[in-house]
């Protein structure tokens, strides 16, 4: 169990003119799933890239405040130790793939074995994994074949094969169709339960409205808001960032201004058919 406090956090790139991260104050709780959102270059890959202690050790610039990691400051993190603990899914799973293995299988198996994991335990662990995504009928494929939501959900496994407690995923789905964006999902979903304290980085509101614990939304580098995943994406005032909420809370919003007011304003579709039974219902009794 892992959890990150964020005190007073700003950055510059070495080569940039300005912060592009300002005063970030976040404290992320253990085994939740934290959804990071906001318009393009408001600095969600940068943060992200602290988080994972990216920037300051690869990343030089200019950083300020405090992020600790486990009560540890990232700074004082020994990198490779902190690249065990903060398992880091990229954007595009063609970047993930080692490009050296000939099997889904050795894959996966990749990362155990560069920590001289012995053959036995990484066998086991293996096969652990694929029977949790589901995904036996690919190992004997070769990555390289794989289509791009097959690849990211392999690029997936290899990162929790190794069982970090902390994964940061940058916009997974990005470029998948529906069916790998809900295999995905599914996948994330399985790494919830596991207890991983999760952030993802995504843009399709339907989907963090159905798996996010909390929302926070970064715009110029700063949080714009943040909160409860029903507070943050059923207010209306959140579109002022940029953000489109769910089609349910916009269906809301508009019965609202005909008076047909519901007892809440839902963001799933599970939860708008419960509340518009319930108006039905109430006005059936009348
Ligand atoms: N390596 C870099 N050097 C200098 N500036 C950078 C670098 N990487 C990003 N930036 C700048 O930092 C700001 C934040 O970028 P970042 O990629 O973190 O935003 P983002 O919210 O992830 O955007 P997107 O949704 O487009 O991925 C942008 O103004 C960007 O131009």
């Amino acid at each position: 169990m892992s959890g990150i406090k964020i005190r007073n956090l700003s950055y510059q790139y070495p080569t940039g003119s300005d912060e592009v991260l300002h005063h970030i104050n976040l404290d992320i709780e253990s085994g939740k799933l934290y959804a990071l959102v906001g318009v393009n270059g408001g600095g969600k890959t940068t943060l992200c890239n602290v988080i994972r202690g990216f920037i300051p050790h690869f990343y030089k610039g200019d950083l300020s405040g405090e992020v600790l990691i486990d009560g540890k400051d990232v700074r004082t993190w020994d990198p490779s130790e902190l690249a065990e603990k903060v398992g880091f899914v990229f954007q595009n799973p063609f970047t993930q793939i080692s490009g050296v293995k000939e099997t889904v299988f050795n894959e996966i198996a990749f990362g155990l074995e560069n920590l001289g994991v012995e053959v036995s335990i990484i066998k086991k662990k293996v096969q652990d994994i694929i029977m949790l995504f589901g995904i036996e009928y690919m190992q004997h494929k070769n990555p390289n074949e794989l289509s791009g939501g097959q690849k990211q959900r392999v690029a997936l496994a290899s990162i929790l094969v190794m069982e970090p407690d902390i994964l940061v995923i940058d916009e997974p789905t990005s470029q998948l169709d529906p069916q790998g964006t809900e295999e995905i999902f599914k996948a994330i979903d399985i790494m919830k339960k596991k207890g991983k304290t999760i952030i993802l980085v995504e843009h399709k509101m339907e989907l963090i409205a159905e798996y996010a614990d909390f929302v926070i939304v970064l715009q110029d580098g700063q949080i714009m808001k943040q909160g409860r995943t029903e507070e943050v994406l059923s207010d209306e005032n959140t579109e002022q960032y940029g953000m489109e909420l769910t089609r349910y809370t916009q269906l809301n919003i508009e019965m609202r201004k005909h008076n047909m007011n519901t007892d809440r304003i839902p963001i799933t579709e599970k939860d708008s058919i419960e509340t518009i039974k319930k108006l039905i219902l109430q006005g059936v009794k009348q």
